[in-house]
């Protein structure tokens, strides 16, 4: 039955011109009965209204009834999520409590201060653990692989990895294969570019190179996604989509995605479809590899020094070979531990070399110094390096400190959780019960001038050099874009000698310039993409040779 509205109970009445005494009780009822949901409404939004205000001034933002905090958080998405981040953190002293609406799972401590990183990473460090919540948000994508796995599991494959990458053999493969890669493909597609004049978006070359790059060190397997024709990527694509999509249930309500991802429905179903492509990819290389371990006698291949295959090789705790999931989950998080993680930091630092001329020089004149120094290098041949040897890059201590500039002002991994096991207290005082979510804000540490000073949204490379000019590192737990303790970043040695080898190189040879006009804004991802990406134009240095084989 629909209820009669003030205006039709009113018809009813005057328009018939009789008297019923059971109409007009009834009329009067429901007359009543809207006066008071109107009045009822009135005061639940002079209340919102009044109690939104005092928050406001009591925690910074405001607390909603039912929704918590919840509004504010879908105007910080909309807009730039890490810099509405930040200037909460500045406001609230480095430290705030993040309330969800009352029936989510949307709560938690925001974090920026290095004390309490420190505790979280280092000195309390079993105490926080990443935890079920994150676990289970990102355990489709993830599976149990490193970057998701706690305890045992994440343990194991820590040793592992961790034996490998230190390893002379690894070592030798990771260098070999990024000089192939910028030798063979990375530098003839950019001069193709000059050749053509065309604009081309650096970040979706640098992606690609550093995804060629993963699959060979993390598989041995050639991807193929950097070449002159700049192949479309399903795979990377997919990749992309999937880290995309995972990031978004942090920020909704974990019943709305999951009841989403049982209907299949709206981002949830993309995640889905985008995951089994990422699963493909993975399979596919697992049997491949499977079957070369198998039948193929080539002795050459059983020592391949890639992590798959180190993988495959080991036994579980049943003494069984690990299981084509395991193997799978591995995977996926080595790609996307290599792949995102230094193209976009190096999309970055050339955003800022673009607002920084001066420091593009330094970094000219340092390579230049280094190169100069070759045995025997005389000045008509300059121009023909085409290339740095190891302990040349090692040498350059000012591009070390400019990535590190970049990296300060935009971490690959702007921001990281874990959760609390039993109840705590942060060096700062703040109170934290047992599961409990703690986010700590990289971006944001990067931006405040308590850590760095007033000119902490500046790029100043010089901040990282000492009177000698040595590049002097800071503490992790200040400069958090690598993590710190037990779970400190793998791949960071080798991480800088990629980005200083693929900088240094194009630098050599080319000045990059943005597009005018091109927008330039972080996506809202577990790693920070730029948006847009970034159209640039390439120009000739002059006198460098631009002749590279294909
Ligand atoms: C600029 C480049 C890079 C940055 C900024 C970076 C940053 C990070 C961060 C913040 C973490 C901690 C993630 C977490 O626990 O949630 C991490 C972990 C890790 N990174 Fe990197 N990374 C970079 C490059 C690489 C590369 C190139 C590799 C390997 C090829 C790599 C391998 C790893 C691994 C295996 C872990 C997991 C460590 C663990 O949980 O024990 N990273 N990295």
């Amino acid at each position: 039955m629909t209820k009669p509205t003030i205006s039709s109970n009113l018809n009813l009445n005057l328009t018939s011109g009789e008297f019923n005494p059971g109409n007009f009780f009834s009329c009067s009822f429901f007359l009543l009965q809207d006066i008071q949901i109107l009045e009822i409404l009135t005061a639940i939004i002079v209340f919102i209204v009044i109690h939104s205000v005092r928050q406001k001034k009591h925690h910074g933002l405001p607390i909603w009834p039912v929704l918590g905090m919840l509004p504010s958080l879908i105007i910080g998405v909309r807009s730039n999520t890490y810099e509405w981040l930040t200037d909460i953190l500045n406001h609230q002293n480095g430290t705030f409590t993040f309330k969800g609406p009352w029936f989510s799972t949307l709560n938690g401590i925001i974090t920026s201060d290095p004390r309490n990183l420190e505790h979280v990473l280092k000195t309390k460090f079993t105490n926080f653990p990443k935890g079920p919540y994150f676990r289970d948000t990102v355990r489709d994508l993830l599976g149990d692989g490193i970057f998701n796995a706690d305890n045992e599991t994440w343990q194991k494959q820590r040793k592992t990895a961790s034996v490998e990458f230190h390893s002379t053999k690894f070592r030798l493969l990771t260098a070999d294969s990024l000089y192939q890669l910028v030798q063979s493909r990375l530098l003839p597609v950019l001069e193709e570019t000059v050749k053509q004049s065309t604009a081309i978006d650096l970040q979706d070359i640098l992606l690609r190179l550093t995804f060629d790059n993963v699959c060979m060190i993390a598989f041995g397997v050639d991807s193929g996604c950097l070449s002159l024709e700049l192949p479309a990527t399903p795979f990377a694509k997919a990749f992309e989509h999937a880290t995309e999509a995972t990031v978004l249930r942090f920020v909704t309500p974990t019943c709305i995605w999951k009841a989403m991802r049982f209907l299949n429905l709206g981002g949830e179903r993309k995640l889905k479809e985008s995951i089994k492509r990422v699963d493909e990819f993975a399979e596919n290389v697992i049997r491949t590899r499977k079957k070369e371990l198998c039948m193929h006698k080539d002795e050459d291949k059983k020592q391949r020094s890639d992590l798959l295959t180190v993988f495959m090789k080991m036994k579980d705790e049943n003494g069984e070979a690990y299981s084509d999931k395991f193997l799978r989950d591995i995977c996926v998080n080595f790609i996307l531990a290599g792949r995102d993680t230094s193209s976009v930091a190096l999309s970055w630092f050339f955003w800022l070399l673009h607002q920084n001329p001066e420091v593009e020089d330094k970094i000219l004149e340092e390579i230049y110094k280094v190169v100069r120094q070759r045995n025997g290098m005389k000045n008509e041949e300059f121009g023909k390096c085409l290339t740095f040897k190891p302990d040349e890059i090692k040498k350059m201590d000012y591009l070390h400190a400019a990535l590190s500039e970049a990296l300060r002002l935009y971490p690959s991994v702007p921001v990281d959780h874990k959760e609390v096991v039993e109840d705590d207290i942060f060096p700062d005082g703040t109170v934290l019960k047992k599961g409990t979510k703690v986010i700590y804000a990289i971006y944001a540490m990067g931006r405040m001038e308590a850590i760095w000073g007033k000119d902490c949204n500046e790029f100043k490379p010089e901040r990282w050099l000492r009177n000698n000019g040595h590049f002097m590192s800071e503490s992790v737990y200040k400069f958090a874009a690598f993590n710190g303790g037990p779970r400190l970043c793998l791949g960071k040695d080798f991480a800088y000698y990629q980005m200083k080898y693929v900088a240094a190189t194009i630098i050599f040879h080319y000045h990059v310039k943005v597009l005018h006009n091109h927008p330039v804004l972080p996506k809202l991802a577990l790693t920070m993409y730029m948006k847009h990406g970034i159209q640039v134009n390439l120009c000739r240095r002059e006198g460098v040779l631009h002749s590279f084989k294909n």
